[in-house]
């Protein structure tokens, strides 16, 4: 079974030469972690996997149907998006901002019931924002408006979740319950898909990594695979020391750059 997959995939970056083209397939109960620098195209290649930006080449399905052919509520149905923009413009609570995730399974006009009002408030504690609940978002700080991002797609509980960053913003004990949540949510047969700047988080909590060069070039597989130091420091430009704690490899930047 495949939550997603791409076929021949070239995102579409300006003046950027075609690279690698991805052919993905991202399976439920796997969680995937996109690493590389700046620039890359981490960002451009999640909105294309949402359909929010058209490939420059290839195709992306989700299940078995191109994407391009789906019904948007479909696909909001299926796909939970926790991206950085965000717009607070309107102003709306916390918990009006969490419900939004019930939006794609109610008919239009239908107004939530008291069950989507119950996921809503859960998802909010599950992500330790449930006493901000009745609070203006555009008066939330910034790990607390990323905590309510996430509740909101906890809320819709799509099949597959990309996220850009989901850990930005987030302190120490926070990236945890994050990853944690996001590790349980795979394990009960969700698939999640993301891109991190943290390498140790990746190392961590992702099964599988696509690195992503910015020429292009691209390679995906396993994380044990993948997250080879030399590996690492050939995307990231920079000289890593690595050391083994608590049953994962750590990946520290030596102060010096490459040589
Ligand atoms: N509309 C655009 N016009 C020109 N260049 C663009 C446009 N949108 C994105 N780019 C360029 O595409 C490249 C990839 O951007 P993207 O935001 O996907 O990178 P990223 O890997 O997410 O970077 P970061 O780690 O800094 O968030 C960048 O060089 C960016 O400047």
């Amino acid at each position: 079974m495949r939550a997603l997959h791409t076929r021949e995939l070239v995102i579409d970056i300006p003046d950027r030469a075609d690279g690698s083209p991805l052919g993905l397939t991202v399976a439920p109960g796997q969680m995937w972690g996109v690493l590389g620098p700046n620039g890359a195209g981490k960002t451009t290649l999640l909105h294309t996997l949402a359909g929010l930006r058209p490939p420059r080449h290839g195709q992306v399905y989700l299940g078995d149907q191109p994407l391009a052919d789906l019904r948007r509520r479909l696909v909001s149905q299926q796909l939970g998006l926790v991206f950085q923009e965000r717009q607070d413009g309107f102003p709306a609570t916390v918990l009006e901002t969490s419900l939004i995730g019930r939006h794609p399974w109610l008919s239009p006009w239908q107004m939530e019931s008291g069950e989507d009002l119950a996921s809503a408030r859960a998802a909010l504690e599950q992500l330790d924002v449930g006493h901000l609940a009745d609070r203006l978002v555009n008066t939330l700080s910034g790990g607390e408006r990323q905590r309510v991002a996430i509740a909101t797609v906890l809320t819709q509980n799509p099949s597959l979740w990309l996220l850009d960053e989901p850990t930005n913003h987030l302190d120490l004990h926070h990236q945890v319950a994050v990853m944690q949540l996001l590790k349980s949510l795979a394990s009960a047969g969700r698939a999640v898909f993301m891109c991190l700047h943290d390498l140790n988080l990746a190392a961590r909590w992702c099964d599988h990594i696509l690195l992503l060069y910015p020429s292009g070039d691209a390679c995906w597989g396993p994380a044990d695979h993948m997250l080879v130091p030399e590996a690492l420091e050939s995307l990231y430009g920079q000289k890593l020391i690595t050391v083994e704690a608590d049953g994962a490899p750590v990946f520290v930047p030596a102060r010096s750059g490459m040589d």
